[in-house]
């Protein structure tokens, strides 16, 4: 069996950034900066490093990024507070609470309490309510990635069997709706699924989002399938790994996506795409108003 083609979410990252970064430059020409904020509570490193990619993405193509750093023992209050300052706050277009939260914060309420307008992470109910019905709204990055990595790839979804393993509000859930509305067949799975590898052998295109590492090995692979993974884990020397045994299962996937390299970027480059779109929708409302 031959190994699989390696689909390059760093690449596909870099050329979609390019066409965001041009219609950046266009909204500065009509005097507009999208503006991203990203709240951050507490100092978990992991969140740190990513908080940090985050603002260097937006950097490098001009999105303004405003990082909110607030103490672990922030109050709930508090937090909702500086939500609702950035609601209003016209140079942001997106607002992004990172996550996780401490314990003693409901994320739930801090998400529900995001503009919808400004949810470019598409965690709020009404995003997912919005997404689950078909209608235009903010779609989770991460998801949303991995369509644009199956697209860029020159994959057929339509009429596929596509079998997610995990059922996460911002990554299982969401992806299995999205292949759905691409007429895949779609099948969810997690830890109490029994005999996992008799339903992912089914699978054209498996979509992994555990977090467990080397998870799907190739006892769970039928040869030619799609290989998605979503894993960001930490082995004993601190690389990152996924939660594909990517040796094994590169043997006989046919398309496979690496990580670090994967589907990572991509979550990013959605995430500044949200951002343009939701400036670009200020722009067009600005139009109405003096219209009138
Ligand atoms: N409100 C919220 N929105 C998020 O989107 C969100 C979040 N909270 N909390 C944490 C997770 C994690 N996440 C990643 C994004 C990009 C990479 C990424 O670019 N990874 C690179 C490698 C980076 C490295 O080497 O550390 C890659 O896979 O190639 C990883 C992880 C977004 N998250």
């Amino acid at each position: 069996m031959s190994n699989a083609m390696i689909i390059n979410g760093k690449e596909i990252g870099q050329e979609i950034r390019k066409s965001v970064a041009e219609e950046v430059a266009k909204l500065k020409e009509q005097g507009i900066t999208p503006g991203l904020a990203v709240i951050l509570v507490g100092d978990n490193p992991a969140s740190q490093t990513y908080v940090r990619n985050k603002q260097k993405s937006c950097e490098a193509i001009g999105i303004y990024s405003e990082l909110i750093k607030l103490p672990e023992e922030v109050s709930e209050e508090e937090l909702l507070a500086q939500i609702r300052s950035l609601n209003h706050n016209d140079n942001i277009h997106g607002i992004l609470v990172q996550l996780p939260l401490p314990g003693h914060i409901n994320e739930d309420k801090v998400i529900a309490t995001i503009s919808p307008e400004k949810d470019v992470d598409g965690f709020s109910p009404v995003s997912v309510g919005k997404m689950m019905l078909g209608q235009e709204t903010y779609l989770p990055c991460t998801p949303y990635g991995v369509m644009k990595l199956l697209e860029y790839a020159q994959i057929d979804i339509a009429g596929k069997h596509a079998v997610i393993v995990g059922r996460s509000h911002i990554v299982g859930k969401p992806m299995g709706q999205l292949l759905l509305q691409k007429d895949a067949t779609v099948t969810y799975t997690h830890s109490k699924t029994p005999d996992l590898p008799s339903i992912t052998k089914q699978a054209d295109i498996i979509v992994a989002a555990v977090g467990r590492p080397n998870f799907i090995t190739k006892e769970h692979v039928k040869p030619g399938a799609v290989v998605i993974d979503v894993g960001i884990n930490r082995d004993e020397n601190n690389k990152l790994i996924g939660d594909v045994n990517f040796a094994e299962v590169e043997q006989l996937a046919s398309h496979i996506t690496p990580v670090p390299g994967g589907v990572g970027p991509m979550t990013i480059t959605m995430l500044l795409y949200n951002t343009v779109q939701s400036a670009q929708k200020t722009l067009s409302q600005d139009k109405k108003h003096k219209n009138m």
